[in-house]
């Protein structure tokens, strides 16, 4: 009861997740869903000037989640220039915040949000008056040459939600205002090349699953004739049971399901993946439309486009099996394995907790000091990003103090309050009361892990943070040591040349004293300063960095 009351206060909490290549119509697809022009386009400045839904009202704005880049810079919101292209965009995951009301007393709107909120409640979706609902967006997969970093970002981020709730569930005392922020459905959306899934596809999917349930969409569906959509939507599906791409399937269970629910499921199943056609343009009807030259069709038409059921499925039918397979199956999963691999720890190897060590698996606070002044600290599931190959091994902590070549003041400076949080984290530990709690082993066990936990994925994320700060120090290291190594070679080479000039100025003027050749003599020298002059200026724009 109490749940529900706050539940109905709050609203309840829903987080989707649109994932894809740049310009699959994401951005369109989210203005289409929510009925609002609220999401910007790429290199547009102002947002899409549509009628606002009465429905929907935007909480928190867009805001940055989490980025990396080898530039360092997140460009997904800098003005398109051409002159930047070559600049590797990396990834950013950007988050909104909104309110999404559902009652049937509310103001009457053409929204479909709205119009399936009676569906939402029979369906027994969603049952409070509000959604608190959080709208995430990746941008940049698929425009770097490497698109690993992208992989590695967004899995780290659904990993940190996950993170966040276990340490929350395993506190002794929790916070009442906790925000759960785990993304219940990721939509990835393939782009419409009509050759099925490519690695990328996989690699990306695969790599969702493991925190959220994945539906395929197929975008720009218009971009297809009917029999080809129908090749390319059964192409995707072999391609997923090819490669074992673990996406959420419509399945039905005869022995639990209604009729009416199998019957659903399948029809669903059948249509999947779902392929969808937006548009930001409206007709005088207020529908949403696509204009071509020879007519326009209705973005919610069932016969060109699954975006009409892709929103039913999202906010009614499957609302409340999303959140459930979020949380029993794929965050169970993973609480058991994170729980496992901290009471894994090898405890014998420290040497001097034999007494922890006999009364529970699980280290203590102060056996989990130890581990971590020992070196000896290991978690399989470790959130830190692992070392890449092409990366250079992360510099020892004594070297960062000292300062090396890689001298970067911004950088450092985060990265030693990074470090003095981290220390500061394990003197807290080391410094608490022991914690073998009188009582049953189990316990005693069971207060371990609650007090262990946090400060075990705590010190995992600052981990993880740190080693992104150094990747992207040593990365800049580089870039700066290539450029000082050009210009010296180019400052080189004009030296060269100058001396070069030089040289043939004076021989030409010995010739031209000796020769008595007038012509030359004028003409020489004023071809030699010519060209000192043109490479003193080329030196000068190399210095001034306009090399
Ligand atoms: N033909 C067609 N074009 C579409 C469709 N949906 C969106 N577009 C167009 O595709 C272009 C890119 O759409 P966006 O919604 O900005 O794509 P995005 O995936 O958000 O792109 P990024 O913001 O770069 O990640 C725009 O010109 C849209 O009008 C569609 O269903 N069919």
């Amino acid at each position: 009861m109490y749940r529900r009351k706050k539940d109905h206060k709050r609203g309840i909490t829903y987080s989707l997740m649109l994932v894809g290549d740049a310009g699959t119509g994401k951005t369109t697809f989210a203005n289409n869903l929510l009925e609002m022009g609220i999401f910007p386009h790429q290199y547009k400045i102002e947002a899409p000037k549509l009628p606002e839904n009465s429905r929907v009202k935007v909480v928190k704005p867009t805001m940055v989640l989490s980025y990396n880049s080898k530039n360092g810079i997140p460009s997904h919101m800098a003005r398109f220039d051409a002159a930047c292209e070559h600049f590797e965009p990396g990834v950013t995951i950007t988050s909104t915040s909104m309110e999404i009301l559902t009652g049937q007393e509310q103001p009457s709107s053409r929204s479909s949000v709205s119009s399936d909120s009676s569906s939402m409640t029979q369906n027994g979706g969603v049952n409070a008056d509000k959604i608190a609902f959080s709208l995430v967006k990746t941008h940049g997969l698929g425009e770097n040459l490497d698109n690993t970093l992208c992989f590695d970002e967004i899995t780290a981020f659904l990993e940190q939600q996950f993170d966040q709730v276990l340490a929350e569930e395993t506190r002794i005392k929790r916070n009442p205002r906790f925000e759960d922020t785990r993304v219940h459905v990721a939509l990835y959306f393939i782009p419409p090349t009509g050759h099925g899934l490519r690695e990328m596809d996989v690699e990306m999917m695969k790599r969702l699953s493991r925190f959220t349930n994945v539906l395929p969409i197929i975008a720009r569906a218009d971009s297809f004739t009917k029999d080809e959509l129908a090749k390319f939507k059964k192409q995707i599906m072999d391609d997923i049971e090819r490669f074992s791409v673990p996406v959420y399937k419509f399945e039905v269970d005869p022995e639990e399901d209604d009729f009416e629910t199998i019957e659903e499921n399948q029809a669903l199943a059948m249509l999947q993946p779902f392929a969808v056609m937006c548009s930001d343009e409206r007709n005088d009807n207020g529908q949403f439309v696509r204009k071509y030259p020879w007519g326009e069709v209705r973005v919610d038409d069932d016969s060109f486009s699954d975006l009409r059921v892709l929103k039913n499925v999202l906010f009614g039918s499957h609302f409340q099996e999303f959140k459930d397979t979020t949380h029993n199956f794929l965050y169970e999963n993973y609480r058991a394995e994170k729980l496992s691999s901290v009471s894994d720890w090898d405890v014998d190897k420290t040497g001097d907790s034999t007494a922890d060590k006999r009364n529970s698996a699980a280290p203590s606070l102060s056996n989990f000091a130890s581990l971590i002044t020992t070196g000896q600290f290991k978690s399989s599931n470790s959130l830190a990003i692992p070392p890449r190959s092409d990366t250079p091994t992360t510099p020892d902590s004594r070297e960062i103090s000292q300062g090396t070549d890689m001298d970067s003041p911004g950088l450092r400076q985060v990265s030693q309050s990074i470090r003095r949080g981290n220390e500061e984290i394990i003197h807290n530990i080391k410094s608490s009361p022991r914690t073998s709690a009188p009582g049953s082993p189990d316990k005693s066990k069971l207060r371990n892990i609650s007090e262990t936990v946090p400060y075990v994925l705590k010190h995992e994320r600052i981990i993880a943070k740190q080693q992104k700060l150094e990747e992207l120090e040593a990365q800049s290291a580089r870039e700066l040591q290539k450029r000082i190594h050009d210009l010296e070679k180019r400052a080189a080479d004009l030296k060269l040349r100058e001396r070069l000039l030089r040289q043939q100025h004076l021989n030409g003027s010995n010739t031209s004293l000796s020769s008595r050749n007038s012509s030359t003599a004028q003409v020489a020298p004023v071809q030699s300063k010519l060209k000192k002059e043109e490479s003193v200026t080329d030196l000068a724009s190399i210095v001034s960095g306009r090399a």
